[in-house]
């Protein structure tokens, strides 16, 4: 089949549209005998009839060995160079009290950036001294209860918080460990709504106010300056963006240990996955000894030990483990005037989800991919944009992708990379109850997180009547 002049120029015509692309799908997606895609031993068509769908199903032994095998690569590049590290998962990518422990235990902390993942944290029994948290704008509320539980480091956002960290900690009589957020000024290769150290954003402080605001944190017996944190975004591919940011930090931070301590630089995270077949990502636990080689180098040319290092990567860690499935419920073919004035067909394909499960096309222009799930197709392949059911043109959930021309109402669908940022920012938008999560792994499926019901969708509001 030749390209659809519709198609995005990253898209290519798969040579086999049944075949799983192996950077976007969990490492157990296999398709079995009958055509029909297994994750973690499980088949889609007995996910769809034990849970129905829309359903988010994460490989819980790939979400197991990435958080694993990034703390394990981090800890070795930081020894190699005489450091240690703290490699925090990054909660907001996707958080319930079963990933929580699934993270603590293989080996890292948690970064939590509301008083709401504080709890689901808490819930999951994690140690709050292995927590952080994060926020522009933490309310008093949220900081008082960070305080209390014995949090282990707070992330500083800006002057005000300051003194309201401060007075909760005096308040518990307690001594807390806080970092600063700096902006370095990178401004990170990404959506322009997911860079987040270049100056004119909300979050961090400015460079060149680091050494007044962290004598300020200094002057305060109730506060223990560990170091300063950068995060330059999410969605980031490379090393080289973390590492000028890591230069530019250092600089500063080697002036600060002129007055005291910093034992710490925390590096954030925001390493990029692969969405479609057109995204070439390094795995996170490769860029590991090129960021902390290139910290030593900047530490050694400037003649400061090097620090502990903290990193908080998410969507590195849950992202690829995690897909969704939907039903295929109608079809359209629109014919269109494409680039060249020639006319060319797609095919709508709507889904029975859509922006409230998966809000990153709508928010980012995301670029997913997708597979005919449930059955095997030899017919030429179709360009589809597979669209949701909500009450909006732009709710789409795979702009372009090429799909067996044959699909029909009843087939599965599935979208790969579906694990980090989709279930964390669902919503129940014209009333669709939130899909449930389940866990698969060796041939076994469990929920992980109820799907909501109709009552649950009443259930907030005050004038339902009995
Ligand atoms: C401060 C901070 N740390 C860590 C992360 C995690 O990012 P990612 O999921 O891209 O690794 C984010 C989100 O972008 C963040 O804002
Ligand atoms: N929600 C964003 C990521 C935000 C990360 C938090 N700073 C996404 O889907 O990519």
């Amino acid at each position: 089949m030749v390209t659809n002049p519709l198609a995005p120029s990253w898209l290519t015509v798969p040579a086999d549209v049944n075949a799983l692309p192996v950077n976007v799908w969990p490492a157990s997606a296999t398709r079995n005998a009958d055509g029909v895609i297994e994750i973690g031993g499980v088949p889609v068509t007995a996910l769809k009839e034990q849970f129905g769908s829309p359903l988010y199903v994460i490989d819980e032994a790939d979400a197991r060995a990435r958080a694993a095998r990034i703390h394990d690569a981090f800890t070795a590049a930081a020894e190699a160079v005489g450091t240690t590290v703290t490699v925090y998962y990054a909660g907001k990518a996707f958080l319930s009290t079963e990933v929580a422990r699934w993270v603590i235990e293989a080996g890292l902390n948690l970064d939590t950036c509301s008083a709401g993942e504080l709890a689901v944290a808490l819930a999951a029994g994690v140690d709050p001294a292995r927590l952080g948290l994060h926020g522009n704008n933490k309310s008093l509320a949220e900081i008082d209860r960070a305080v209390s539980v014995g949090l282990g480091t707070i992330v500083i956002d800006s002057e005000q918080e300051i003194e309201r960290v401060a007075a909760a900690a005096s308040r518990h009589g307690r001594r807390q460990r806080v970092r600063l957020r700096v902006k370095s000024g990178v401004h990170a290769e990404t959506h322009a709504y997911l860079a987040t150290a270049h100056e004119d954003q909300k979050f961090g402080v400015s460079l060149d106010e680091v050494e007044r605001l962290v004598a300020g944190i200094r002057s305060h017996e109730s506060l223990d300056f560990v170091g300063l944190h950068c995060h330059n975004g999410t969605q980031v591919f490379g090393s080289a963006g973390i590492a000028e940011s890591a230069r530019r930090l250092l600089a500063v931070h080697a002036r600060l240990l002129e007055d005291g301590p910093v034992p710490e630089l925390n590096l954030g995270g925001g390493f990029g996955i692969a969405y479609n077949t057109g995204d070439e990502a390094t795995d996170a636990w490769e860029l590991a000894a090129p960021i902390i080689d290139s910290v030593a180098a900047h530490c050694a040319a400037l003649g400061i030990p090097v620090p502990h290092l903290a990193f908080e990567p998410g969507r590195a860690i849950i992202g690829t483990p995690g897909v969704t499935l939907y039903e295929l419920g109608t079809t359209k073919p629109v014919t269109v005037e494409a680039e060249g004035g020639a006319t060319a067909t797609r095919l709508y394909a709507s889904v029975d989800g859509g922006m409230s499960d998966n809000a990153r096309y709508a928010l980012y222009q995301a670029q997913f991919s997708a597979r005919l799930a449930s059955r095997r197709s030899d017919a030429s392949p179709a360009l589809v944009r597979i669209a949701g059911k909500h009450c909006e043109s732009g709710d789409i959930v795979v702009d372009a992708e090429y799909l067996p021309g044959d699909i029909a109402p009843g087939d599965l669908l599935v979208v790969p990379a579906t694990g980090a940022y989709c279930f964390s920012l669902s919503s129940r938008y014209n009333y669709l109850p939130r899909p449930a999560v389940v866990a698969v792994r060796d041939g076994q499926a469990r929920v992980i997180v109820r799907g909501e019901t109709e009552e649950d969708l009443l259930s907030h509001d005050a004038g339902v009547r009995a």
